[in-house]
C-alpha cells in the first residue's frame, strides 16, 4: 500500500465525520442557517489567505519546475476560482462577499492556519504537501458524495457549492499532489515520514473542527462586556 493510501485509510473515520457533520448535512438539505454561512465565509476567507502562503512556502522548498508549477496552479485556483463557492454561500445568506473580509480569526481558524504555516515554514517539501493535502482531499470527497447522494439541480440553494467541489478538475490536481507525496515519502527518513503523517492527520482533524466552528458560531470565550448605555 502506498504512503498516500495509508494516510487516506488512517483518516477514513475523519473523512466520514466531516461528511456527516451537521454543517455539511445542512448544505445537503439546504437548511444551513444564515449566521453559520456568514461565520464560515468570514473565517474561510482568511483561511484561503493562509493556504496560499503555505503553497508559497512549497515553492521556496522546490527545486523542480513541475513542483513550482503545481503550487503556483493551486495559488491561482484559490485566487480566481475558490471565490465561487463563497459567493454562493453569501447569496443564500443575503450578504455581500466584500463585507465578510478582514475579520479576526476564531480559535479553530487560528489553530488551523498556524498549523499549516508552521509546518510549511519549518518542514520539508514532503511536509508542506502533507499539511495542505487534507484541504482539497476532504472537499473532493464531500463534493463527490453530495453529488451522488443529493444529486442537486439548479434549484438547490447550494447547487454551485456542491458542484464546484464535486464535479471539477480538482481531482486531476489532487493526483499530482498524491503522486509527489508518495515519491517524497519513499526517499524520506522514518522520522520525516512520521512528521508528514502527523501533519496530515492534524489537518484532517482541523478540517472537521472548521465545520464545527462555523456550525456552533465558535468565538473566543472571553468577550468585552457590552454595557447598556444608561442615563
Ligand atoms: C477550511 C477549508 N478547507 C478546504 C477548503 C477547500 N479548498 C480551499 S483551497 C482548495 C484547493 C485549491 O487547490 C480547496 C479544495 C476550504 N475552502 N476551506
Amino acid at each position: 500500500m502506498s504512503f498516500s493510501q495509508q494516510l487516506r485509510e488512517e483518516a477514513d473515520h475523519i473523512f466520514n465525520a466531516c461528511y456527516n457533520h451537521p454543517f455539511i448535512q445542512g448544505i445537503a438539505d439546504g437548511t444551513l442557517g444564515k449566521e453559520q454561512l456568514i461565520h464560515y465565509v468570514k473565517q474561510d476567507f482568511e483561511y484561503l489567505n493562509a493556504i496560499m502562503q503555505a503553497y508559497a512556502f512549497g515553492i521556496t522548498k522546490s527545486s523542480r519546475r513541475e513542483d513550482m508549477e503545481m503550487f503556483n496552479t493551486s495559488i491561482s485556483f484559490v485566487l480566481n476560482s475558490e471565490t465561487h463557492p463563497h459567493v454562493n454561500l453569501c447569496n443564500v445568506a443575503g450578504v455581500k462577499y466584500e463585507d465578510l473580509q478582514g475579520y479576526p480569526l476564531a480559535p479553530t481558524a487560528q489553530h488551523y492556519t498556524r498549523h499549516m504555516l508552521n509546518a510549511s515554514q519549518s518542514g520539508t517539501l514532503g511536509e508542506v504537501i502533507a499539511v495542505v493535502l487534507p484541504c482539497p482531499y476532504i472537499y473532493l470527497d464531500i463534493g463527490e458524495r453530495l453529488v451522488k447522494e443529493v444529486n442537486p439541480d439548479t434549484s438547490h440553494p447550494f447547487y454551485e457549492w456542491i458542484t464546484f467541489y464535486g464535479v471539477q478538475t480538482e481531482e486531476v490536481r489532487m493526483y499530482k499532489y498524491l503522486k509527489r507525496l508518495d515519491e517524497l515519502a519513499e526517499a524520506a527518513t522514518e522520522e520525516e515520514r512520521k512528521r508528514m503523517k502527523e501533519h496530515f492527520m492534524i489537518s484532517c482533524q482541523l478540517e472537521y473542527m472548521f465545520f464545527d466552528m462555523a456550525y456552533t458560531l465558535q468565538n473566543w470565550p472571553v468577550q468585552k462586556q457590552c454595557t447598556a448605555v444608561s442615563n
